[in-house]
């Protein structure tokens, strides 16, 4: 069976993707089993982001990888935070404080102002210098609500509000998050890549 290294130290991450890769029949494993050391995520974009974690996981074990980088882009703050939305409140900032720095960011500002989107760039490497990464990118559209709502997903999901569904992605079902969300359409992407690229 393939194996496959997930560059991520994010739990909610790595449980989403233990379903979401399922069609691809492979061995999962989070990069933490292999005692890799997180990268640092100095890239101005999400791919570069994404690139430096899937080939420093792929480095540290010599087997394929696969990194996630996301973030929330919100139009009221010029897309911040962006690339920065896991270190919004500081380095090392939880998903609580991130959560209150985007509301006080935001105070007093009408529905109508509060349009955002999540983005996912998945970066796929058979090997570290692998010169033709897949690279994946989706974003799902969404707003954000003035307190939170619900207890599943992870990050900003309490607070990301989505009119078409009447709910916060922390309300959604995880099967329902995982069909619609920008990690959900990104990895059936990758999925039909992966499986184009299959050698026949
Ligand atoms: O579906 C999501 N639902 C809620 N929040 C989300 C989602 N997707 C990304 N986010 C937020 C979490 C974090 O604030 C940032 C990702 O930052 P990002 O650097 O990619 O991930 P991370 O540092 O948590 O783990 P790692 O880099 O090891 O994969 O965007
Ligand atoms: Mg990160």
């Amino acid at each position: 069976m393939s194996r496959l290294i997930l560059a991520s130290g994010n739990a909610g991450k790595l449980k989403e993707f233990s379903e979401l890769l399922q069609p691809l029949g492979w061995q999962v494993e989070a990069q933490s089993s292999y005692q890799v050391e997180e990268a640092e995520e100095t890239g101005l974009t999400f791919v570069e982001n994404a690139l430096i974690k899937a080939r420093n996981a792929a480095q540290a074990t010599g087997l394929p990888a696969l990194a996630d980088d996301s973030g929330i882009e919100v139009d009221a703050l010029q897309g911040a935070p962006g690339i920065y939305s896991a270190r919004f409140a500081g380095p090392g900032s939880s998903d609580a404080e991130n959560n209150t720095k985007l509301l006080n960011s935001l105070k007093g500002l009408p529905e109508a102002e509060r349009s955002a989107r999540y983005w996912c760039v998945l970066a796929f490497l058979r090997f570290a210098e692998d010169p033709t990464p897949i690279i994946i990118q989706a974003s799902w559209e969404g707003r954000v609500l003035t307190e939170p709502r619900g207890e599943g997903g992870f990050g900003y999901d309490p607070l990301f509000w989505l009119p078409d569904l009447g709910k916060t992605a922390a309300e959604l079902p995880k099967q329902e998050k995982n069909r619609v969300s920008h990690r959900g359409r990104a990895s059936q992407l990758l999925v039909e890549a992966l499986q184009a690229h299959a050698p026949k």
